[in-house]
């Protein structure tokens, strides 16, 4: 069975159980189970903080696991990345009492809190900044400032709502842009059940970023419709029953849905539908 870590707490839990559940999964009902198996798929579901999920993958106890980059970057362990999920997204960041530092270079001696330590100090490492003091913190790091215990924080920011209610601005350039990942053992080598899991996930990817455009069009004005909804090979176009239209049947990008509705609207497209896609392998 294919070994795999899942979030069990936390920003990335909620949605990583949700795209496995959509990649056709079973999925915990009670958030107190740790393991569960899906004899079906043939996999077996650990769930695990996902500060640790990095480390069990790394060690090769587990084939493969979902966490967040910045997780997987700052555990230094023996894992890659070979997908990124699309949720949990967050940039990593340093912050303080507006004025304090202008970037990275301004950090020579001064102190440092964070959760993240592997991350910080790597990143001073490459710019050549040793600081005063790099304080390992568990959580609500934005108080250690008001506190007395650093100068300036590292850490998670989201919307920025926890910086602002702390009085703190960012600065310099982002440290990391994260994202939730999945990750396998660095130089793991071919597996195909690791390949057919990446593969729906990938499926969830598209079905998520795409829907199905269909409609109905004169045939000379075909080549312009195409252009506005080129899909991911090339559109279906079948013939109407009445003569001289086309129905064609294309994926396009969700987000532009609307947009591109109003532009094939324009040029005389009609019976214009747009369809969720409920998984699709390509
Ligand atoms: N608002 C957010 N706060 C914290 N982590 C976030 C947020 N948005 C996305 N993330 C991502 O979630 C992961 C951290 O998850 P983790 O469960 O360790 O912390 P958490 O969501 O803050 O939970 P908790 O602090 O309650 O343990 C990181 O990859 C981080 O980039
Ligand atoms: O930019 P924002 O949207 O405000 O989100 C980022 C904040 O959320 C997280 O804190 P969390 O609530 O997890 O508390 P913690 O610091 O105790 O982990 C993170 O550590 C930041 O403080
Ligand atoms: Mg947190």
């Amino acid at each position: 069975m294919l070994r795999i870590a899942v979030p069990n707490k936390g920003s990335l839990s909620e949605p990583a159980s949700a795209m496995l559940h959509e990649a056709g999964y079973r999925q915990r009902k009670d958030s107190k189970e740790l393991v569960l198996v899906d004899p079906e798929n043939q996999v077996e579901f650990f769930f695990l903080r996902p500060r640790d999920i990095a480390i069990y993958v790394g060690s090769g106890r587990l084939d493969i696991g979902i966490t967040g980059r910045d997780l997987l970057l700052d555990s230094g362990a023996d894992a890659e990345e070979v997908l990124a999920l699309g949720f949990a997204g967050s940039t990593f960041r340093f912050a303080g009492p507006a004025g304090v530092a202008t970037g990275v270079k301004d950090l020579e001696g001064r102190r440092i809190a964070t959760s993240y330590t592997g991350l910080v100090a790597q990143h001073l490492a490459d710019n050549g900044v040793t600081p005063g003091a790099l304080t390992k913190l568990d959580g609500a790091v934005e108080t250690a400032v008001q506190l007395g215990v650093a100068d300036v924080i590292a850490d998670v920011v989201e919307t920025g709502t926890s910086l602002r209610n702390a009085g703190m601005e960012v600065f310099g350039e982002p440290i990391l842009v994260s994202d939730a990942v999945v990750i396998r053992p660095t130089d793991a080598g071919d597996d195909p059940r690791a390949d057919q899991f990446l593969r729906r996930l990938q499926g969830v990817l598209v079905a998520r970023r795409y829907v199905m455009m269909d409609y109905d069009i004169r045939a000379e004005r075909v080549a312009e419709a195409v252009a506005l909804t080129p899909g991911l090979e090339s559109p279906t176009v079948s013939p109407l029953h009445s003569e001289g239209w086309v129905a064609v049947r294309s994926m396009v990008l969700r987000k532009e849905a609307q947009r591109i509705m109003d532009d094939l609207w324009a040029i005389g497209a009609r019976a214009i539908l747009v369809t969720n896609i409920h998984a699709c392998r390509l």
